[in-house]
């Protein structure tokens, strides 16, 4: 194997805790020697050991003069764990492949600096690409103290949600859905607003055949007028956290309270998307789910807070004037002022198009 396909490995190791490790990135390292992997391993869970640990620890003596690929500078500062920086001057590694660079500015560079005065080649950018794309959520989340915003859509080739009558099920295929509860177990916390858990009582859980990580709930609900029995209040295995305005039915507030329920309430009476996601960002939430209604999605793609849009798009024609558009709003009055996007992946799924699309760079 090659530096490249070293690489590969570390990279393939941090891609398999996609969801696991926030607030921290995804990270993978594997020590080599003489063309032999003495050891490997991947960041597991915040507050857990750094991949490099993990990899240094199953080479155990045999580090010695060994090289180590890792998918992200080393760290270089106290966390919840020693640094790694340290770990591999003192464990007698004589050369550092690095693909990402650390994004947090105060401590990017050092970790390789102290490396290389202890005599260790440090060799930088290696697949950088690539690992910078598997960590997008992490380096958007530690830029600007926000989550990475994912909108998720669901409509037919006409691009409507629910037919006219309002309904919806289903739309896209069992596969497609199957793929949104992968999504839904891969981010922190997932969003909705108040009239999809009105008129489709949705659990938001993420219910694969292997189980799955249930995302904290999130609900704009300005007027608090969620039903007291919706399910995602009754089914407490998760919080739920409902955002609304200052004029709410505060007894109602109280109520909800005793099932794992949260009402956050706003000093106006709206519910304003940045100081949500601020919020959200405050509680180390670094990726949102959004499976909102069409309004919801209007709202997002508006107000810019989106990082990515996720469409499955289903071979079926509902039409009709009075049907739902999967983004609702007053929309743009020219196409000119229509934000503009660019495609990043098509997959077909279960009959359906799988669609990512990214707001266009500046
Ligand atoms: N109607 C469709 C969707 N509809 C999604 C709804 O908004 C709501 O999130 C679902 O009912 C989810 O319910 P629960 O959380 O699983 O209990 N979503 C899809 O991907 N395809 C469709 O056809």
């Amino acid at each position: 194997m090659n530096h490249q396909e070293y690489m590969k490995l570390a990279i393939s190791l941090a891609a398999a805790t996609k969801g696991q490790t926030s607030p921290n990135p995804q990270v993978g390292a594997v020590v080599v020697k003489n063309g032999e992997i003495l050891g490997m391993g991947a960041h597991l869970k915040a507050g857990t050991p750094h991949a490099e640990v993990h990899a240094i620890a199953a080479a155990g003596d045999k580090a010695k003069g060994a090289d180590i690929y890792v998918t992200l500078e080393p760290c270089s500062h106290f966390g919840r764990t020693p640094p790694c920086a340290d770990l591999i001057i003192n464990s007698g590694i004589n050369r550092v492949f690095i693909a990402s660079a650390d994004p947090n500015p105060l401590v990017s560079g050092k970790g390789i600096e102290r490396m290389q005065d202890a005599g260790i080649e440090v060799v930088t950018g290696l697949l950088k690409e690539e690992a910078d794309a598997l960590n997008e959520p992490f380096f958007h989340f530690i830029k600007t103290k926000t989550p990475y915003v994912t909108i998720k859509a669901a409509s037919s080739f006409d691009g409507k949600t629910a037919a006219k009558t309002g309904d919806s099920k289903w739309i896209t295929s069992p596969e497609s859905r199957q793929d949104v509860h992968r999504l839904r177990h891969e981010h922190d916390a997932i969003l909705t607003g108040v009239n999809t858990i009105i008129h489709d009582n949705p659990l938001l859980t993420a219910r694969l055949p292997q189980g799955g990580k249930n995302p904290i709930r999130v609900v704009l609900d300005t007027n608090l007028r969620i039903p007291a029995d919706a399910n995602v209040i009754r089914d407490q295995s998760v919080k739920t956290i409902i955002f609304t305005g200052c004029e709410i039915d505060r007894s109602k507030a109280e109520e909800l309270k005793k099932y794992n329920t949260e009402v956050f309430s706003f000093s106006a009476n709206e519910v304003p998307i940045k100081e949500v996601l601020r919020n959200l960002g405050e509680r180390n939430i670094m990726t949102l789910f959004v499976e909102g209604g069409s309004e919801i999605h209007a709202s997002f793609i508006n107000s810019g807070f989106f990082q990515q849009i996720i469409l499955y798009m289903a071979p079926k024609i509902i039409g009709g004037n009075k049907a739902i558009p999967f983004i609702g709003g007053d929309g743009a009055n020219y196409v000119k002022d229509a934000p503009a996007l660019e495609f990043t992946e098509i997959e077909k799924i279960g009959g359906d198009l799988r669609i990512t699309a990214k707001p266009l760079r500046e």
